[in-house]
């Protein structure tokens, strides 16, 4: 049957062709409630055009996927009769069908999106049973691994991309036929039929008993499965790793047992061989029964990344720069002077050590270029083999003459005094009419969501960096009523572009420009604005901020945020436990 989509492109045909078609291809034969608002082309056409930009550039990260599951197919039963010289009428004597695989969702923290989990997934079909009482083999488990951190939800049933389950997907193939050339078809759909036996089963009292007693059961198990939809729909936050030990005096010979994880879907159940409509009225069933469907369900998929501090900013703010500079360029962010360099959320790690110097901090004066700078400098080092006398990370930190550059002198043994890590999480740039889905919009922001603290990352050099951070709170706030409380801390990054020319007015000037910003953090962002419904009619939170000047490219100043994300981590730990 033809089906009229209200979105002409989000029909997905495998032709070439159907790239092709222009998203506003237009819509005729339209009803009036399938009618299209310009508003609602101009949201549909903002949402595919941030999607492909977030899959642009060879980033396969995914956060969010809905995904179709079946599980495995029960094998048929068979209707075969033993054949033996000298007994001319042997017992029936068909297997039955085996058993669908079931499907299972095993987290794992090898993986860090979703981008390698299948929208559809099938689980393995059990063997078909065969004639000398041989039953079919039961489908593999299938076990689909996914990222620790996800959280899975079942789709309700009136979700419009729920996908049909196996009664509604037999209906709709049945649509337009007579009625008994749809009886005919379910039959077909369920019974095996010895040759040559078909036509004659159908007229007999036993077989319709049977097949009774099947739609029976059949209604039974449908009205028992949206039961369990409705009352408990599958719910997993899949953040823990199963471990199963196997005991330590278990004999020799006894296999370990298998992870699985957690069921999703479960097989079909096979069907049954003809023995099994062995009654004393009937003594030879000539009709087996087909297996069963395995049980359909579609799922959502979330990926929480879970970073202690997300970083809030407008594009080219120096967010990128920033993480690099703060975990010494083990993270390698991209950084260029172009908008929305970064598309997904990057989560680095912060190690602090007793005396509060952290990893990033160790090499002073290390200079984070843009990526393209950086490459051509690492081309030219390999080009030259500067490389082959170089010292290796652990040997500088041992302390010695790195050939390339000046003496080592810190001697830092980090790993042996590390007191402290935190997560921090690099985002993309937010813009105004970000929770409108401008620019690439505020998807990103939901792993944030569980940040234990925000930090507002402005550019210092801009003319006036206090209006970034209206724009960026009330994006915060547009997106999740309450959210901007989260922020703590503003990191007022390219302090190295100001005062450059060593004059005393200029550095006036930048300790005046500085001090602008504090002062209007202390007065008009102190108090939590008022939006949402949650906060009409109660008091104003107090949500002091503080401000930390800093050159993220040049590695300067960066140790006062760090002990003020300490802080707040070690706040909002305390309040959680
Ligand atoms: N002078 C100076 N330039 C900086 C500093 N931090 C970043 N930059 C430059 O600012 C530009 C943008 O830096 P990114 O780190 O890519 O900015 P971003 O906020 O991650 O940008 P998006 O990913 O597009 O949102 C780059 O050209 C950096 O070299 C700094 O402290 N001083
Ligand atoms: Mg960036």
């Amino acid at each position: 049957m033809h089906r009229l989509y209200p979105f002409p492109f989000v029909l997905r045909t495998t032709s070439p062709h159907s790239r092709r078609i222009p998203a506003f291809t237009p819509i005729r034969n339209y009803t009036s409630q399938n009618e299209l608002t310009p508003e609602d082309l101009e949201a549909v056409r903002r949402r595919r055009k941030t999607e492909w930009k977030r899959r642009q550039g060879g980033q396969n990260f995914l956060d969010h996927l809905i995904v179709n599951i079946r599980g495995g197919k029960g094998g048929n039963g068979c209707a075969a009769f033993h054949r033996e010289k000298f007994k001319p009428f042997g017992p029936p004597s068909g297997g039955n069908g085996g058993r669908g695989g079931d499907v299972y969702f095993q987290p794992t923290p090898h993986l860090t999106s979703l981008a390698t989990v299948p929208k559809r997934i099938r689980g393995h079909p059990g063997g078909n049973g065969q004639g000398t009482w041989q039953n079919g083999r039961a489908g593999e488990p299938l076990i689909i691994q996914v990222p620790l951190g996800t959280v899975v939800r079942e789709l309700p049933r009136d979700d419009p991309r729920r996908a049909q389950d196996e009664w509604e997907a037999e209906e709709e193939s049945l649509e337009g036929l007579t009625p008994a050339e749809k009886r005919a078809k379910m039959r077909d759909n369920r019974w095996v039929h010895y040759p040559r036996s078909g036509e004659d089963n159908v007229g007999r009292d036993t077989f319709k008993q049977a097949e009774a007693a099947l739609y029976q059961q059949e209604r039974e198990r449908r009205l028992a499965r949206k039961k369990r939809a409705l009352q408990e729909p599958l719910q997993l936050d899949l953040d823990s790793v199963e471990i199963q030990e196997q005991p330590v005096d278990a004999p020799l010979g006894i296999r370990k047992p298998e992870q699985l994880g957690s069921l999703i879907a479960s097989g079909g159940l096979g069907g049954l061989g003809n023995p099994f409509f062995l009654t004393p009225d009937n003594r030879s069933p000539k009709f087996a029964t087909r297996g069963q469907e395995g049980e359909r369900i579609t799922l959502s998929l979330e990926l929480k990344i879970l970073a202690d501090v997300g970083l809030v900013g407008m594009p080219n703010a120096g967010k990128s720069t920033l993480l690099r500079a703060l975990t010494g360029g083990r993270v390698k962010s991209e950084i260029a002077s172009y908008a929305f360099t970064t598309l997904n959320p990057i989560v680095g790690v912060i190690r602090v050590a007793e005396d509060g110097t952290f990893e990033g901090g160790i090499e002073q004066g290390l200079v984070h270029q843009e990526t393209l700078i950086e490459k051509q400098l690492e081309h030219d080092m390999m080009t030259s083999g500067s490389y082959a006398t170089a010292f290796t990370r652990n040997q500088k930190s041992k302390g010695g003459v790195d050939p390339l550059g000046a003496p080592f002198t810190s001697g830092h043994q980090f790993d042996l005094v590390e007191t402290f890590r935190f997560t921090i999480a690099d985002n993309p740039g937010l813009i105004t009419r970000a929770s409108e889905n401008v620019g690439l919009g505020h998807s990103f922001l939901r792993s944030m969501e569980r940040s234990l603290a925000l930090a507002y990352v402005v550019d210092l050099s801009a003319p006036a960096p206090w209006d970034e951070l209206m724009v960026l709170r009330e994006e915060l706030e547009k997106y999740q009523p309450g959210m901007s409380s989260k922020a703590r801390l503003v990191i007022a990054n390219k302090a190295d572009l100001l005062g450059t020319d060593g004059g005393s007015v200029a550095v006036e000037e930048a300790r005046a420009k500085l001090q602008r910003l504090e002062t209007f953090v202390r007065t008009e962002m102190n108090v939590h604005p008022r939006a949402g419904p949650g906060f009409a009619g109660e008091e104003p939170v107090r949500c002091p901020l503080d401000v930390v000047a800093v050159s993220a490219k040049y590695s300067q100043n960066l140790q006062p945020a760090v002990s003020l994300m300490r802080t707040y981590i070690e706040q909002a730990r305390n309040r959680l436990a």
